[in-house]
């Protein structure tokens, strides 16, 4: 039977048009929902975004459109690529448009700040009819959207459902691992863009590699911490889209998030820079683990660092500076 399938992407950005381009080279029928007129027709006659993506040549077919019930008619599947704080809202706007049958894929990597809710559970309240899924990972927007190697985890709370999305999203270089730990993937996937900003803060500010080593590690263990309060699996934080992404994350200027922690730890102007999640998702991430008496001191100190309440010094020394303790 093939396997081909009616795959609809919702948002235009840097990783909607790179998971386009993927589901495309795995042979699916792709459309894709872009707000901007000037991206629909990028696309669709210069096979590019460069806006997001620069010159990278996407593959053909891909059908790019303002119309959302358009791109949403018939879908088989639909990946929802629209950024963390804004997805609860697009989500209800579209709920009339998007085919019940059709699992709906967050892919964002956030916790809603004005709730508090990770994705699934945003998606879950706008959309109570369908069946939702993850999809997070390890990987680079430029990456994915030229061909390069990857593997990501795609998770939802049916077995049969993971496994049968993660055969349909996976493509000639992109293999999906299914599971049905939902929360453990994306808590890993949201609070991993936190530590990367204090990963980036703390290269741009000139410290070593010993302390990005040792943020890193920390600020692990305070996900693992998060991740057991709230029932997910260890394995899943030992994973693609735990460790993973966080080792992916945390040492490249590639990532948005860390490039952002850069720039402040460098006393840079942050006005205008591309998406850093991170940001919104550090002061919520704090709070949740504050009420759930989850010690969390390095998210605590992004928060912090990102609010101006304290310089980057400021948070090194009184993150050193706490009693000793055992490593756990
Ligand atoms: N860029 C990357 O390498 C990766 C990004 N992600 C996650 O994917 C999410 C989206 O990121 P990017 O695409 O990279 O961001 P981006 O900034 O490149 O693009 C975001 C896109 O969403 C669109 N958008 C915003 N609100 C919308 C709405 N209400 N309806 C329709 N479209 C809307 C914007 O117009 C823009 O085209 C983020 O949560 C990010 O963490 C996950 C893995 C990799
Ligand atoms: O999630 C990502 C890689 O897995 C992309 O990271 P940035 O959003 O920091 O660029």
């Amino acid at each position: 039977m093939s396997m081909q399938r009616k795959i609809a992407v919702l948002g235009g950005g840097a990783w909607g048009t790179a998971l386009a381009a993927n589901s495309r080279r795995a042979g699916h029928d792709v459309s894709l929902f872009a707000r901007n007129s000037d991206t629909v027709s990028e696309i669709n006659e210069a096979r590019k975004n460069s806006r997001y993506l620069g010159d990278v040549i996407l593959p053909e077919g891909i059908a790019a459109s303002a119309d959302a019930g358009a791109v949403l008619d018939q879908a088989d599947a639909v990946l929802a690529v629209i950024p963390a704080q804004s997805l609860g809202k697009a989500l209800g706007e579209l709920r009339q448009v998007i085919p019940t049958a059709a699992p709906v894929v967050l892919c964002a990597k956030g916790i809603e700040q004005s709730s508090g809710r990770l994705m699934s559970e945003v998606a879950h309240d706008a959309l109570p009819e369908h069946q939702i899924a993850v999809l997070s990972g390890p990987s680079f927007a430029a990456d994915v959207a030229r061909g390069f190697p990857t593997a990501v985890t795609v998770a939802a709370g049916n077995e049969n459902t993971a496994a049968q999305l993660a055969r349909v999203l996976s493509g000639p270089a992109f293999r999906c691992y299914s599971s049905v730990d939902v929360k453990g993937v994306e808590l890993g996937g949201a609070i991993k863009n936190v530590l990367a900003i204090a990963a980036g803060a703390s290269t741009g500010r000139g410290f070593g590699a010993s302390a990005q080593a040792a943020l890193i590690t920390r600020g692990f263990a305070e996900l693992r911490r998060l991740a057991k309060t709230l029932g997910a699996r260890m394995e899943t934080i030992m994973g693609l889209s735990g460790l993973g992404d966080l080792m992916l994350t945390c040492s490249s200027p590639q990532s948005r998030n860390y490039s952002y922690g850069m720039a402040l730890g460098r006393g840079e102007d942050l006005t205008g820079r591309p998406l850093a999640e991170g940001v919104a998702t550090a002061p919520i991430a704090s709070e949740l683990c504050r009420k759930l008496s989850v010690k969390a001191p390095i998210i605590d100190a992004t928060a912090a660092l990102l609010d101006g309440r304290i310089s980057i010094d400021e948070a090194v020394e009184a993150l050193l500076r706490r009693p000793l303790k055992n490593e756990d």
